[in-house]
């Protein structure tokens, strides 16, 4: 049966790049997600396989983080028309280019002490959801609340080293890293319907997500694990009536893109293009508990 072939495209899907941007102690942060996709002289690939005319995939995330160094990123719209012009006018056999791109917007994380206030630490925008979980059961209460999806991000003041070095250890040591986690985290109170003050819920799940936010901002981290033990002790020390609470919190890699063989240095004062991986991800657990009270939350968060 005679065929033809019909509209065509390709390209790279999803590239996520962050740059940050050190204008001394205070840090700029670019977060995109960038699909490029690209059309022109391709009969041939499709008919009989030659790739001659074909700027491969993955040239073309190359390219996203190459140009994202040289460039800079002052906004998406600027961003894809200097994508598209150069795919368009660097290739003969490619005609026309789309880049869509979504951007995440990040905001900077208030700390207690707006003198020292962190320059380098943010939280994306687009709330979080705040989950409530009451069981009662004729006798006794409980009631759970939480939230996920409150992704947060220090552009420094993070390092990883020291760790088990075993026959498959790759990992390169790291004395400053971007560290960042979306937050899943449940919180147990210690009310029940006796006592003699009833918490104000609203006030308690501000108050503990600024405890939370906080000691992430203000924790010098050396690993997840020790940031995390922060973000818990400190609500329990701050918040009398909570008594337990567990994070399950996915370790986002952000990693430093090698653009040497374009000629980039890519870890300069200026800016910094780091590859936001989404997987495979560290998850990193644990309950935080007031001394003498009793571990109820699930371990496995998703069965709450
Ligand atoms: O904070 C971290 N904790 C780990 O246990 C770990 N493992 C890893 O590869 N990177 C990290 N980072």
């Amino acid at each position: 049966m005679p065929t033809t072939l019909g509209q065509n495209q390709y390209g790279k899907a999803g590239t996520r790049v962050v740059r940050i941007t050190r204008d001394g102690a205070v840090h700029h942060i670019k977060d995109l997600n960038v699909s490029v996709s690209l059309s022109g002289d391709m009969d041939d690939v499709h008919y009989s396989g030659s790739n001659a005319n074909v700027l491969t995939t993955d040239t073309t995330k190359n390219t996203v983080f190459a140009f994202a160094k040289k460039h800079g990123i002052d906004s998406a719209e600027q961003f894809g028309i200097h994508l598209a012009r150069h795919f368009v006018t660097s290739q003969a056999s490619i005609h026309r280019a789309r880049v869509r791109i979504e951007e995440y917007a990040w905001q900077r994380i208030e700390t207690s002490d707006p003198q020292a206030a962190k320059k380098h630490s943010f939280v994306r925008e687009g709330r979080e959801t705040r989950l409530a979980q009451v069981t009662y059961d004729g006798d006794r209460w409980e009631v759970v609340s939480g939230l996920k999806d409150l992704t947060v991000l220090n552009s420094t003041d993070s390092e990883f080293h020291g760790y088990i070095k075993d026959e498959y250890t790759t990992l390169p040591e790291t004395r400053d890293r971007v560290l960042a986690t979306r937050v899943a985290g449940r919180w147990r109170f210690n009310w029940t319907d006796d006592a003699a003050e009833t918490p104000d819920w609203q006030t308690s799940y501000e108050e503990t997500r600024r405890h939370l936010l906080q000691a992430f901002a203000e924790t010098y981290s050396l690993s997840l694990q020790q940031t995390m033990y922060q973000m818990g002790a400190r609500i329990i020390d701050h918040r009398s009536e909570i008594d337990e609470v567990r994070f399950s919190l996915p370790n986002q890699h952000h990693f430093l893109v090698d653009l040497e063989p374009f000629g980039l240095d890519n870890d300069t004062a200026e800016g910094a293009v780091y590859f936001a991986a989404d997987r495979p991800y560290g998850l990193i657990e644990a309950t935080v508990l007031r001394d003498g009270c009793e571990a109820r939350i699930p371990v496995d968060l998703t069965n709450l």
